[in-house]
């Protein structure tokens, strides 16, 4: 029937935001609350200003401009462009909802805001900050510089990063991404991303049309609550998607004009943020509750009906939200968690390749005693993989969960405690005398093997708590992973950790360490044990394969296939995860153990489920010819030999 087929088609808010600014352009009516419209070309010749416009007169009412442009055209374009500062009805307008940070500021702040930074540089980090946030000016400034070239020319970007990468991931992402996300309010320059506030609630669905982009595959959102280990960052946060995305193009080889970094907004506990006149996001406190779930649910669906096939990955949100809103989307969307399932599979990768750097094998896993400290999304997605990997070595479940002391910011953690979380439970201990014993007692007395550090609390692997573990720890390397981040979170650093073990420890941080001098001359190399080795893959290989959801058994192959790329000339060094410079076949590699994990489920789809049926190694040159490398493409067509 026609009739329905024009109400179908009549019926997506895409089309009726089209159709309504298609009729507000047509008419040249001024909406109510403008003062007058004349045409963008007569702003600045005289000659063709109408007679009804009055002449400019400062300090008095300014005449209206119709604009053509919207969106983001009209945020590049530096005649009207007026960056926060657009009002709300221009934005309603003009398209701009969800592409700028959800409150206006003036002119006056926008001035404030530049000669603030004019006048001190806002990448200038006095040097007593510089131990504890392990990010220096110079780093800082290295950002600004990569961050410029990323407006001008983002193909050009991505190819010094990929040149470079092993080189410039400490700067487009952690530690400096940390500083970023601290300093965001003062940093903002350009639009990049979307933001989707609870005050946005009921226009989500629009809002998403608003994306110039017609195709986005990948999508990273937060929600600000915990950034790294810096806490509550509200709508800085952004900085956080922005840099995974970088990671997202440059190691896995997404399109970097088909992913979308987004924050939403529902306020900030951060009141020092919250005061600060530059501040972008809502001034409010967090909402919580069934509130907070429906801003979430809304958000989901409006993303997931504009691009029903992208990949949504969750990152930095706070404890009490991060599991339920994996459980509340992971049986039905392309989604994960990051923090929880990423690092999760990294950390159980990076010890098998511990334990192949001892040449033990993988069932060797099963004998080791881990000592966890965070009990957060982070520490207990390790440590429900860690016991999973012991389960596929032959352990029972409960087995398994015997082999771990999980401490939080009250200590070690057992069945005393009445208000324990359900995902901390199985690694609750039976030991009710010890309830709350410090770190440092439960090492002297469990004398583990494995110290994992996900607390994002700092160093709280101080001397007596390595020397303890190094004594209790005789007939085996004693495996230290302190992988909170930024570095001022870290929980000891290679250097403390190698000294005090006289360079037994075998060590992996989640934000890059310089090599470490050794008494004896001699140098150490240290691996990062950051969940980028892992997240990039899943995401390719998910979102490749059409896979519809993530299962467990697709992450156990991402984190079986990690620790066989390392080189054998770098475990012999004591390194546990593979080179940086190799991210892109690890990226690839990752993918394919994951496709092949999900083909096994018999959830491939589309042309990977066709090369499923030709085995890995076909899989993975699809995967690989599907990656985006960065290289100027015409934009007009050319006969062959015109530019030579
Ligand atoms: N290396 C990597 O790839 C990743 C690292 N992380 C890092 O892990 C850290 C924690 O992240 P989440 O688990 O998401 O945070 P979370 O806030 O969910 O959990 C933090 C946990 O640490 C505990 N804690 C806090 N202070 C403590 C103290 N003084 N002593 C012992 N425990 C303490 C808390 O009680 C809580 O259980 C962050 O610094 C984050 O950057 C997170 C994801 C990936
Ligand atoms: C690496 C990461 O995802 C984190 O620290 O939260
Ligand atoms: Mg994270």
């Amino acid at each position: 029937m026609w009739w329905l087929k024009l109400r179908r088609r009549w019926a997506q808010p895409r089309r009726w935001a089209q159709l309504t600014r298609g009729l507000q352009a047509a008419s040249n009516i001024p909406p109510r609350g403008f003062v007058r419209y004349i045409h963008e070309d007569d702003r600045f010749s005289t000659d063709r200003v109408p007679e009804d416009v009055p002449p400019y007169i400062p300090g008095q009412e300014s005449p209206a401009y119709v604009v053509r442009k919207t969106g983001y055209d009209l945020l590049k374009d530096p005649w009207c462009n007026k960056g926060s500062a657009f009002p709300r009805s221009e934005r309603d307008r003009l398209g701009l909802r969800g592409l700028l940070p959800p409150r206006s500021l003036t002119m006056e702040l926008q001035v404030a805001r530049f000669m603030q930074d004019y006048h001190h540089p806002v990448h200038f980090i006095p040097p007593e900050d510089v131990e504890l946030g392990g990010v220096t000016s110079e780093m800082a400034r290295r950002w600004k510089a990569l961050q410029a070239l990323h407006d001008r020319n983002e193909t050009l970007f991505y190819r010094v990063l990929f040149e470079n990468f092993t080189e410039m991931a400490p700067i487009i992402y952690t530690p400096t991404v940390g500083w970023v996300c601290l300093n965001f309010h003062k940093l903002y320059r350009r639009p990049r991303g979307m933001y989707f506030s609870a005050a946005d609630r009921g226009d989500m669905a629009a809002m998403v049309y608003n994306w110039p982009q017609r195709d986005v595959q990948a999508i990273v959102v937060t929600d600000g609550s915990r950034i790294l280990g810096l806490g509550d960052l509200g709508v800085n946060g952004l900085g956080i998607p922005i840099g995974k995305l970088d990671l997202y193009c440059a190691a896995a080889g997404f399109s970097p004009s088909k992913v979308l970094p987004v924050v939403i907004d529902v306020g900030t506990n951060n009141e020092t943020l919250r005061a600060n006149p530059h501040y972008g996001g809502l001034r409010c406190s967090r909402i919580t509750g069934p509130e907070y779930f429906s801003i979430v649910d809304e958000f989901v669906t409006a993303v997931m009906s504009r691009w029903p096939n992208a990949i949504l990955q969750f990152e930095d949100f706070s404890i009490d939200h991060a599991v339920p809103l994996l459980e509340r989307y992971r049986q039905h969307h392309l989604v994960f968690n990051d923090d929880i399932q990423g690092t999760a599979a990294t950390a159980l990768a990076g010890l098998y390749g511990a334990l192949r750097v001892m040449n033990m094998p993988p069932s060797a896993l099963t004998e080791q005693r881990i000592v966890c400290v965070g009990a957060g999304s982070a520490g207990m997605g390790v440590a429900k993989m860690i016991a999973a990997g012991m389960t596929k070595q032959g352990l029972s479940l409960a087995e398994a969960t015997k082999r771990f002391w999980v401490l939080d910011y009250m200590g070690l953690i057992t069945k005393k405690r009445s208000d324990v979380a359900n995902f901390v439970k199985p690694f609750v201990r039976e030991e009710k005398q010890h309830e709350g014993e410090s770190l440092l007692s439960v090492i002297k007395r469990v004398k583990p093997t494995i110290l994992l550090g996900l607390a994002g609390a700092g160093r709280l692997f101080n001397k007596e708590v390595l020397t303890a573990l190094s004594e209790g720890c005789p007939h085996q390397r004693p495996i230290i992973f302190p992988m909170s981040n930024p570095t001022s979170r870290m929980e000891c650093t290679a250097e403390e950790a190698l000294r005090v073990t006289k360079g037994r420890a075998i060590f992996a941080s989640g934000s890059p360490q310089q090599p470490v001098q050794m008494p004896d001359g001699g140098t150490v190399a240290v691996s990062q044990a950051n969940n980028m080795y892992i997240f990039p893959g899943i995401a390719l290989g998910s979102f490749l394969g059409q896979t519809r959801v993530i299962t467990d058994d697709m992450l156990m192959a991402a984190a079986e296939a990690l620790p066989k790329l390392v080189h054998p000339e770098d475990l012999a060094k004591g390194l546990v995860y593979p080179r940086l410079a190799d991210i892109r076949d690890i990226s690839a590699r990752v993918a394919t153990a994951v496709a092949c994990a999900a083909g096994k489920e018999g959830r491939l789809r589309g042309p990977l489920l066709e090369k499923y049926g030709q085995g890995p190694d076909a899989m993975r040159a699809y995967i690989a010819s599907r990656m985006f490398y960065p290289e100027y493409s015409s934009l007009v067509h050319v006969p062959p030999g015109v530019d030579e």
